[in-house]
């Protein structure tokens, strides 16, 4: 089975046509010609590499009423992702061979996207001891990422071991940075504004405090550690001094903390509830350079689904979390790309090079990922309309849930396909399944 996507630009770069064969890329080149191969007409789109999220709430099992492994692959086809991470905090917690191995089989069946169970540090997430992450690495899921997500391993003895057990995995601890101590009740960033709007604070400290700490103990242990949606100037700062001094930390933003501040609060709309909170307008401005300059290292969505009766009540009682995965790459293309902070390639290396080296995706079969645009490599890739805009309807987003913070805002690019190991999964930005 052969595919030509003819005329497609790949990383923004001159014209070319490319030729899929067998789940690769055999060749990229002008004016290819191949007899009874399908042709995709892809003049004008630029071409990237298949997008990897490190951070994905599939809501299965448990939730099925927000999100299925189903539904979230499709949204995540349609953001031009081929690979997610799926986290954790599910019901039951992906704690156990078992439960990753459901997770990972339910990706295989819907065969959108390849979902890659995330497994949990502590047993339930509760904080107290480790879970079997040895038989989860084993599994066939082959974990590499494990994390609480949702809850911060908070007790630092309990953070040393894992760090300690889990670089034993050739994995990664990732952190949900949050000193529960100093969060209780939060509902939003602490300063002027939570105060005049008689919200209780997240300040930034709580996050800043467990990473200053982490990083000290992955240095110490000699591990890999990863920070999720890192959300404020003083933590890009901390990550900055710890790669300076040789520490293995890496760090995710998401295109929420990209885009958005805490003036989002002011209409107490539950839909920007959301942790760590929407910060300001000085931290969404020192994300973005630190993206720039790869201190921080990734984009992930922290695609959160919350079913209505969760997400559409009073501020205090709704739970936090948005979505993003089908408009990830349009949040980058406006905060990054069209305000001249990364071109094509670094856009290509924060929201899929880097996340797959990070998750260990990125080896040499055809089942990796983040590998570039180049013959031989497995052909996961996207093509985008740059020039395209449209306002955001979550009526018609693929996702089971709605909370997307972006309704009603006109967003650039438009996904037009998406191909996992050749086969097209996105085609006229329409899910082929
Ligand atoms: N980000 C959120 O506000 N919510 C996430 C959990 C998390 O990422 O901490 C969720 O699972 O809903
Ligand atoms: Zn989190
Ligand atoms: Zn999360």
């Amino acid at each position: 089975m052969s595919t030509l996507i003819t005329g497609a630009r790949p990383y923004g770069e001159d014209a070319a046509d490319i030729l899929v064969e067998d789940g690769r890329i055999a060749a990229i080149g002008a004016s290819l010609s191949v007899p009874g191969a399908d042709v995709v007409d892809a003049a004008g789109l630029v071409a990237l590499p298949g997008l990897v999220d490190l951070h994905t709430h599939l809501r299965e099992p448990g939730r099925e009423d927000a999100e299925t492994v189903e539904t979230g692959s499709r949204a995540a086809a349609l953001g031009g992702y081929t690979a997610v991470h799926a986290m954790a905090n599910t019901d039951p917690v992906a704690d156990t061979a078992g439960v990753v191995e459901q997770v990972w089989r339910l990706g295989q069946e819907a065969g959108l996207v390849d979902v890659v169970p995330v497994g949990a540090v502590t047993v339930g997430l509760r904080g107290e001891r480790l879970a079997e992450l040895g038989a989860m690495a084993d599994s066939a899921a082959r974990v590499r990422v494990f994390s609480d997500d949702g809850h911060c391993v908070a007790d630092p003895a309990l953070m040393r071991r894992a760090l300690e057990y889990v670089k034993a995995l050739d994995g990664v601890v990732a952190q949900h940075a949050e000193e529960p101590r100093l969060t209780v009740g939060a509902q939003m960033h602490e300063g002027d504004r939570s105060a005049r709007l008689g919200l209780t604070g997240w300040p930034a400290a709580a996050e800043e405090a467990i990473i200053a700490r982490d990083v000290l103990l992955a240095d110490h242990v000699g591990a890999r550690l990863h920070v999720c949606h890192v959300s404020t100037a003083g933590s890009v700062e901390i990550l900055r001094w710890a790669k300076s001094r040789g520490v293995q930390v890496t760090a995710e933003v998401t295109p929420h903390h990209l885009l958005l501040t805490d003036e989002c609060a002011e209409g107490y709309d539950p839909v920007f509830k959301v942790n760590p909170p929407l910060r300001t307008d000085a931290d969404v401005e020192a994300l973005r350079a630190g993206l720039a300059e790869g201190v921080i290292d990734a984009v992930a969505t922290d695609h959160a689904p919350h079913a209505v009766e969760d997400k559409e009540t009073e501020w205090a009682h709704a739970r936090p979390g948005m979505l993003g995965l089908e408009q990830a790459l349009s949040v980058v293309v406006a905060t990054m790309l069209e305000t001249g902070r990364l071109d094509w390639r670094g856009v290509a290396d924060r929201m899929s090079t880097r996340p797959a080296a990070i998750g260990r995706l990125d080896g040499r079969g055809l089942e990796a990922h983040g590998r570039p645009l180049a013959p031989g490599e497995p052909a996961n890739l996207l093509l985008l309309d740059p020039g395209a805009r449209a306002v955001v309807d979550p009526a018609a987003l693929a996702s089971r849930s709605r909370n997307s913070p972006y309704a009603g805002r006109e967003l650039p690019g438009r996904v037009v396909a998406t191909f996992l190991r050749g086969v097209p999964t996105v085609l006229d930005g329409k899910a082929q399944k």
